[in-house]
């Protein structure tokens, strides 16, 4: 029997899920290349997302995100990439996925334990929609719009608890099957 080894990873999550570190932690255990769409963002706007949100809107950044997505999948594979947290909401960018044969990994994290992630001030000033009195408020009721979206667009779903991102990365190359051992040939 072969196995169907996807030629594309990309992490799904809430903001804070580590989706950017375990995506460059899973791209050297796998000696594949890694990108991040966020940067990739960044590159076409010439700016930061913070900057660009702050004078042009939430609207306008989906826009961009949806473009930078087109474009990235086009490049060589096999690749790791880290989306952004709410990359999976827009069904366009779901179907571009699907139709590149992306396998969908969602990091899923305690809220409490992202929490803890994003209240350093770096974490918050590089995230324009958290930049709220509330933050706690603001994660939890994005989290719960957003959850029933990462669960129905996800192939694999990873209980992150309190593992590290070398940890998670080592457990989505084993669920995935890519370990030595496990590999089939045809
Ligand atoms: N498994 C982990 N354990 C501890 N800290 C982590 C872990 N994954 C990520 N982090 C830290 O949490 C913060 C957010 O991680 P990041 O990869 O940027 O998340 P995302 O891209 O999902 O928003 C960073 O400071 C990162 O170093
Ligand atoms: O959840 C979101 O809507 C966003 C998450 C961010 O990426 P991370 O999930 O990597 O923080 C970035 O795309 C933007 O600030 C919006
Ligand atoms: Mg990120």
């Amino acid at each position: 029997m072969a196995t169907l080894r996807p030629s594309l990873i990309a992490l799904s999550g809430m903001m804070g899920a580590g989706k950017s570190k375990v995506a460059a932690e899973l791209a050297t255990l796998l000696s594949w290349e890694s990108k991040d769409l966020d940067s990739i963002v960044e590159d076409i706007l010439g700016e930061t997302i913070a900057s660009y949100i702050s004078v042009h809107g939430e609207q306008a950044f989906r826009f961009c995100e949806s473009k930078a997505l087109a474009q990235v999948l086009q490049l060589p594979r096999p690749l790791v990439l880290a989306l952004g947290g709410g990359t999976l909401m827009s069904l366009e960018n779901q179907r571009m996925l699907k139709d590149a044969g992306a396998f969908i990994v969602w990091l899923d994290v305690p809220l409490e334990i992202i929490y803890r992630r994003l209240s350093a001030p770096e974490e918050i000033s590089k995230r324009p929609l958290l930049n709220v009195k509330d933050l706690y408020l603001a994660l939890s009721d994005r989290e719960r719009k957003r959850r029933p979206g990462y669960e129905s667009t996800c192939d694999l779903r990873i209980h992150t608890h309190s593992m590290s991102a070398s940890e998670v990365a080592r457990e989505i190359e084993r669920k995935i099957g890519f370990s030595l051992e496990s590999e089939e040939v045809e």
